[in-house]
């Protein structure tokens, strides 16, 4: 039996192409991670089998016919962290965000099928225990391109981060200088669905994102240690250190022309949003029990409203405006990579072992209806800014500011801090 995938063509030309104006589908790339000890200890037998580099194969238990996928890259368990990176063509989306478009990577899959580790690598075995090198994730290649990228324009460009985590339906900001509080989701013409108050953290200087890379990967903690280390998660059957919410951290990248004279004004400029979803879990595969059960429900209807409105879009005499984008705080914050003008990857996760079978075949039924959806990449049009929003980011580099010169000053003179107050 054959399953739709992606139409026939050259993979490189996919992910190649301009996107302006075009109807552009959703890349998606598939990952098969290896097998675990505990699948291996327990005998488990590999499903799948990729062919070429575009194929998987999934053999159903008692000999039925191959069930057929094919996507726009297919991994298979011996691909390493580096051919990842390759294979996804992230560099191309890179250099469509440093060309001003809003570009998002999202890893999708079940519960322990190795989204985070695609993304951002194996956790730290410990504190203060680097990750090699060799095993940093997408984020961090990107990180290390794009600064590359942005040392040789000859535009002076500035980089600003946000880090948020979507738990229990409720938006926690990572990067928050205090303990972490909802944020509100808000919608208007110009942003389409934003989170206000999210703190977006700018880096000065190239040289200033690198310590923080460095930091990031040493297991220093830095802003982004500190928001990994925040995010929630725990253990469960199926992964000993499971994620619990939905994570997305945006870079914002802007060049500063001569032509853009306001200071007070942020230029406009491109988006690169990696997306870390929590997997979709069967409760009773995971023992998930109290809490543990709430949010395995809370993620399986957030991923169950992203499904609904893939689906939908799929039609194509649908409107915009009737996509469910509403239905949750994650559909919302990627209605643009879905619907609008963004452009996107999907890194479809997924285990070999034919326990994990059902779920295996979920995630790739769901990652073939996405490659279906297209998106008609625009960059903005132009640099205008609702004032309000110009105050919003003038007072969150206010607050960076503030914060940064705290800690300088509780360096030189840690008593001399009470005097100063609570402050932010
Ligand atoms: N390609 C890989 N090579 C080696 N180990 C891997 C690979 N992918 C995943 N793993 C390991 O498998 C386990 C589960 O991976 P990970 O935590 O990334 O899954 P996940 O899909 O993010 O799960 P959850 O949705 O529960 O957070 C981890 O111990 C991870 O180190």
């Amino acid at each position: 039996m054959e399953e739709r995938g992606s139409p026939d063509g050259d993979p490189e030309l996919n992910l190649d192409q301009g996107p302006e104006g075009l109807e552009t589908p959703i890349q998606v790339v598939l990952r098969v991670r290896p097998m675990s000890t505990a699948e291996l200890r327990r005998g488990e037998q590999s499903a799948l089998r990729c062919s070429g580099t575009r194929t998987l194969h999934v053999r159903p238990p008692g000999g039925a016919q191959d069930v057929v996928f094919r996507f726009s890259a297919v991994l298979d368990a011996s691909r390493t962290q580096e051919d990842v990176f390759q294979a996804c063509g992230v560099r191309r989306l890179g250099e469509l965000a440093l060309r001003g478009f809003s570009c998002t990577v999202f890893t999708f899959g079940q519960t322990g099928s190795g989204k985070t580790y695609t993304l951002t690598g194996p956790r730290p075995q410990g504190e203060g225990v680097p990750v090699p090198p060799s095993l940093a994730g997408i984020m961090q290649r990107t990180f290390t391109w794009l600064l590359e990228q942005v040392q040789h324009l000859g535009t002076p460009t500035t980089l600003h981060a946000s880090y948020l985590e979507i738990y229990n339906e409720k938006v926690r900001d990572l990067l928050s200088s205090g303990s972490p509080r909802p944020l509100p989701v808000r919608w208007n013409k110009t942003r389409g669905f934003y989170v206000e108050q999210l703190r977006v953290v700018e880096f000065g200087s190239l040289g200033a994102l690198m310590e923080l890379l460095q930091m990031v990967r040493s297991g220093s903690r830095s802003f982004f240690s500190l928001g990994l280390s925040r995010r929630r998660s725990s253990a469960h059957t199926l992964n000993q250190t499971s994620s619990r919410s939905h994570a997305l951290l945006t870079l914002y990248i802007n060049h500063h022309t001569m032509s853009h004279m306001d200071p007070r004004v942020p230029p406009a400029g491109g988006k690169l949003c990696f997306v870390d979803l929590a997997g979709s879990e069967k409760v009773a595969a995971t023992g998930s029990r109290g809490e543990l059960m709430l949010e395995a429900n809370s993620i399986n209807r957030s991923l169950l409203a992203l499904g609904h409105c893939i689906s939908l879009l799929l039609d194509p005499h649908r409107k915009q405006s009737h996509i469910p984008f509403r239905d949750s705080k994650l559909t919302k914050l990627l209605a643009d990579s879905l619907g609008g003008r963004g452009v996107t990857l999907m890194v479809a996760c997924v285990s070999p072992s034919v326990q994990c079978l059902p779920e295996t075949l979920s995630t790739l039924r769901y990652a073939s209806r996405a490659q279906r959806v297209t998106t008609r990449p625009q960059p903005p049009k132009s640099p205008a800014i609702k004032p309000t929003q110009c105050l919003e980011t003038e007072i969150l580099q206010l607050q960076e500011e503030n914060r940064r010169l705290r800690s300088q000053l509780v360096q030189i003179d840690p008593k001399g801090m009470n005097s100063l107050g609570s402050g932010l």
